[in-house]
């Protein structure tokens, strides 16, 4: 009897590689394999080696294979799904010639600053790309690197983003997709405008060319690079990827190294993939306007909010990326969200789950700068100790301000979006949360408590792989993968009702941010 096919999805993020092993016709989870990642740097800096993304790839494929039990013939299809932003430069042979710049990396909040003022303001950006560049795109990344490693800069063959570089060692392709392309700043979102939902195309497909204005015709994608941003940056289009239509495209198949390095067969297709906040939208099945309906937060690394809408909403605290299939996934995201709060723990020497309301105190855990709000060179800040201060209460107070600056980003998406935050008809909706922290006590009871709003709480952990396995399976058999993900019921979960808002909190640490804001820009 022949196997049941089965696809791997991969979710390449900032502390770790996941990679699932789906049925591909039910969507069961059959084995989740893990291998951790090495961020290095001081002050801004965040680095992470490219090549040892491909070896944590391989170690998570393989264990998960193995606890999985299923032979390597079953596997259909592999899509990986990757941490945003993160740039990549690979010489002529497609080796790394630095480690990555990740999307957390500081250290360019000057170039954002240069890249805003040189193409005449916010608005010049938010019409162009949908999005004002902030220190973790990757075109204030590239002009960092021009600016303070020339040498490097010009040896560079080849731009990546993490998921596409990973992409291309699967299948020699050099592609991306449009939901990862939104974030590098050099993608122009906006000459995709709201188009319906393409089904993936189910032959093996040639990537798109590099072209600002494709030939019309079912053949022929939206790509979008703004050429004139490129030449701001003194890129090349060669030395970039070509975008596919979606995610769910299959781009190729395993190359015969590939297929050696992870134990698969060469006949496994490749699809484009996507980031990872794109990847976690298709495995929660939200598609083109479920805004009201489905706002998602997810607590990880970064902190993101985000909702899948028609139309692409423009302000300068909240950027305008599309969704992997070229709709559009407005998004904030803070930098200090789990780590943060595990690094407060650990300093307190406390178990995270210990933490209680933080009483009278004020705790903004930015120990990596801030980017909503945009706060680079900002640093933690505490008021309200008194002699009665416990530590739980500390720790708690952590947890209030990551969650707060989260919520607070929501608040504006959603305002952006033309909602009212304090609508009722808004307000009463449920959050969908997602991410490691939603596995947490602590992290779910100050989101109910900051937000007064219900939650639905996914039953699967890992939605970023099992949405990048619904691009793959897209990709071997032509399905829509967000309606796949719907038919799967990856989303679904638990509801836990609301509680009151604790407006108290909310109003505290609204005051000290907003009277701590010019300092925390120095
Ligand atoms: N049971 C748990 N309770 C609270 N936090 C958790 C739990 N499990 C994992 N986490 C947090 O989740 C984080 C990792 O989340 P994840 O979404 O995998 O991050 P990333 O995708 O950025 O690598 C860790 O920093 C950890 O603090
Ligand atoms: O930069 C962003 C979103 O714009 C981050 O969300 C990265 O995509 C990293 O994600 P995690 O590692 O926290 O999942």
């Amino acid at each position: 009897m022949p196997e049941r096919p089965v696809v791997i999805g991969v979710d390449s993020s900032t502390q770790s590689t996941k990679a699932a092993v789906v049925d591909a016709e039910t969507g069961a989870l059959l084995a989740v394999g893990r291998a951790p990642h090495t961020v290095t740097g001081t002050g801004g800096a965040r680095e992470s080696d490219p090549e040892a993304w491909w070896a944590a790839l391989g170690q998570a494929v393989a264990a998960a294979l193995k606890e999985a039990a299923v032979p390597p013939a079953a596997v259909t299809a592999i899509a990986v799904a990757g941490q945003q932003h993160g740039l990549v430069t690979l010489d002529a042979a497609g080796r790394p010639l630095r480690p990555a710049l990740l999307w957390n990396d500081t250290r360019s909040a000057p170039q954002a600053t240069a890249l805003t003022t040189a193409l005449g303001g916010p608005r010049a950006w938010l019409a162009r790309t949908g999005s004002v560049p902030v220190a973790a795109v990757t075109a204030a990344k590239w002009r960092w690197l021009r600016d303070h490693e020339p040498a490097t800069a010009a040896r560079t063959a080849a731009v990546r983003l993490p998921h596409d570089f990973l992409t291309e060692r699967l299948c020699g392709e050099a592609v991306t997709d449009p939901g990862d392309a939104s974030g590098t700043g050099w993608y122009a979102t906006g000459a995709n405008t709201a188009e319906p939902r393409q089904p993936a195309t189910p032959e093996p497909a040639r990537p798109a060319p590099h072209t600002e204005n494709p030939a019309p015709g079912p053949a022929a994608p939206p790509t979008a690079y703004d050429r004139g941003i490129l030449d701001l940056l003194g890129l090349d289009p060669a030395q970039l990827p070509a975008v596919a239509p979606t995610g769910g495209t299959r781009v190729g198949t395993l190359t015969r190294a590939a297929a050696e390095a992870l134990g698969l067969p060469p006949g496994v297709a490749v699809a484009a993939g996507t980031g990872d906040n794109m990847a976690a939208a298709v495995g929660l099945g939200l598609g083109a306007g479920g805004l009201l309906d489905h706002p998602v937060v997810s607590l990880g690394t970064s902190g993101t909010v985000f909702a899948a809408t028609r139309t692409r909403p423009a302000s300068p605290g909240i950027s305008g990326f599309a969704a992997t299939d070229g709709t559009y996934l407005p998004l904030g995201c803070t930098l200090n969200c789990t780590l943060a709060i595990d690094r407060i723990a650990g300093l307190l020497d406390l178990d995270r789950e210990s933490a209680v309301p933080g009483e009278g105190l004020v705790l903004l855990p930015y120990l990596d700068g801030e980017r909503t709000p945009d706060l680079p060179h900002a640093t933690g800040l505490l008021t309200g100790l008194t002699h009665a201060t416990t530590a739980p209460a500390l720790l708690g107070a952590a947890y209030e301000g990551a969650v707060f600056t989260v919520l607070r980003a929501l608040d504006e998406l959603l305002a952006t979006c033309g909602l009212d935050p304090a609508e009722p008809a808004v307000r009463d909706r449920p959050l969908r949360l997602i991410g490691g922290g939603a596995r947490g006590r602590a992290w779910t009871e100050t989101v109910r408590r900051l937000s007064g709003r219900p939650l639905v709480v996914p039953a699967a952990t890992e939605l970023v792989a099992l949405g990048a396995a619904a691009l793959a399976a897209a990709a071997a058999t032509g399905t829509d993968p967000v309606a796949l993900a719907g038919r799967w019921g990856t989303g679904e979960g638990v509801t836990l009702d609301p509680v009151e808002r604790d407006e108290e909190t909310w109003t505290r640490i609204e005051k000290v941010l907003s009277q701590a804001a010019p300092t925390l820009l120095a």
